[in-house]
């Protein structure tokens, strides 16, 4: 126990002054949590992602919380985390009286509640016990008694329009997961706990193609684009280098077609088409007006409205690719949409899915072709919150919406076998990188 608790600290003490010199080797300030400023420098900016820091950020994170975790009683600990739902509340309620945008104006000193109470129209006293639960966790500041200002995670909520549709569509999680342990104790009653949340027999989809939820649609859209992935994920992960000019690349389920804008500004040579539903494919006729007009009407760039469901309409393609496409489906479903992808598929067509990967908390049995990144002893093989955290919140966003989940390694590879693709290589990043090849009859 005590080997283990000074092994978590070393790990703190380690990789804080290997990431506090990496800081002071680029000349980048580190970051204060007081901060407000809502924009970062270039330098900072590509600092921030930058894999090493990224690892170093990680290590700290995974083992500071596996530090409170050890360290903290067990009635405490679960104190905090059985109502955790109060984080989903009061961010929710921050954001739709404008807190963020008002504490924002106000500054770094901050406002006092009964201020906040003017503009908000909300009683003084809950806005102080709501601000002072964020503040307990970090998210906001109290200045002064009852006085609340901006830190740098509350800055964010103030920062894009697109947090807020983000947020907003955690409504439909937050009626899903009222029912998700109902439906856990028995599936057959609907699709998803979101079927019995959002009182519909549909999928999500479908039911956002419904005319009252036209909105819905449009900001899920707006946060799908929201979601900011480091752009030599898409570019190193299909390489448009070795492709010949006029190949075709297919972005299927690809909403707007953000990364396949990526990937045409990267690979300039290249044909495009970007395949989704019809609705989604008609807003997606606007973005390309607005970003790259010259490739919609020159046709290098098409938008076709495909149901994946559906024989795939472009054959022989280079590449197919899918991101965060599959853990929106269950296996079944999701094979359907690997088969009707592989029965188009030419002989030397690629298949690359941009996808989390589920990892275990656990040591996993060795794969001979791929090797994952490790965590050092004692952390989580999977770094706990630093790594998964937010993924297997996502993983059971999926379960509660549409029986949907992250996949391990091992499940990505079995999806592939049954249906004749096979796994050829997995590259780590913040979304993965897994390419499969056509399994012919040679092969
Ligand atoms: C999670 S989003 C991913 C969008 C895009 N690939 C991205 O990463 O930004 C899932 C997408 O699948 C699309 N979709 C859902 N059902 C579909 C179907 N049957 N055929 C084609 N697209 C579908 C949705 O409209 C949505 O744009």
């Amino acid at each position: 126990m005590a080997e283990a608790l000074k092994a978590l600290v070393e790990i703190i003490s380690t990789e804080t002054d290997a990431l506090l010199s990496a800081y002071a080797t680029h000349e980048v300030k580190f970051p204060s949590i007081d901060e407000t400023s809502t924009t970062s420098s270039k330098k900072n900016t590509d600092f921030d992602v930058d894999p090493t820091i990224v690892r170093m950020r990680q290590l700290i994170v995974a083992a500071a919380a596996q530090l409170i975790a050890t360290v903290q009683p067990p009635g405490e600990f679960l104190q905090d985390a059985a109502p955790a739902m109060f984080k989903s509340a009061t961010l929710g309620f921050v954001i739709d009286v404008d807190v963020p945008e008002i504490l924002m104006e106000a500054g770094p000193m901050g406002l006092h509640v009964k201020d906040l109470a003017i503009v908000t129209g909300v009683d003084d006293s809950h806005l102080a016990r709501v601000l002072r639960y964020l503040a307990t966790r970090h998210i906001f500041r109290e200045v002064e008694p009852n006085v609340f200002a901006h830190n740098r995670n509350s800055t964010l909520l103030s920062k894009s329009k697109s947090l807020k549709e983000i947020k907003e569509e955690t409504d439909e999680l937050l009626a899903s997961s009222v029912h998700l342990s109902a439906w856990l104790r028995n599936p057959e009653q609907a699709p998803a706990a979101f079927n019995m949340g959002c009182k519909t027999p549909k999928k999500l989809w479908d039911w956002y193609k419904e005319p009252n939820n036209e909105a819905r649609l449009r900001r899920f859209t707006v946060g799908m684009k929201a979601n900011a992935y480091p752009s030599h994920i898409f570019t190193n992960g299909i390489h448009g280098d070795a492709l010949k000019a006029d190949d075709i690349v297919v972005d299927i389920g690809g909403s707007l077609g953000t990364v396949t804008l990526v990937l045409k500004k990267a690979f300039p040579s290249l044909n495009y088409v970007v395949q989704d539903i019809d609705k989604t494919i008609t807003a997606s006729g606007d973005y390309w007006r607005e970003h790259s007009p010259e490739a919609f009407e020159s046709g290098q760039v098409k938008l076709q409205a495909h149901n994946f469901f559906e024989p795939q309409p472009v054959k022989n393609a280079a590449v197919y690719f899918l991101r965060n496409i599959l853990h929106d489906w269950p296996d079944e479903e999701a094979c359907e949409i690997l088969s009707n992808i592989r029965d188009a598929a030419g002989p030397n067509s690629k298949l690359i899915v941009f996808e989390s990967l589920a990892r275990y908390t656990c040591e996993d049995s060795p794969r001979a072709n791929f090797s994952l990144p490790e965590a050092p002893y004692p952390l989580l093989k999977n770094l706990g919150v630093a790594g998964e955290g937010f993924l297997t919140a996502l993983d059971l966003g999926m379960l509660a919406l549409f029986n949907g989940k992250e996949r391990t390694l091992a499940e990505f590879e079995e999806l592939g076998i049954k249906t004749a693709w096979r796994l050829e290589s997995v590259k780590p990043g913040s979304l993965y990188t897994l390419v499969f090849s056509p399994i012919t009859g040679g092969t």
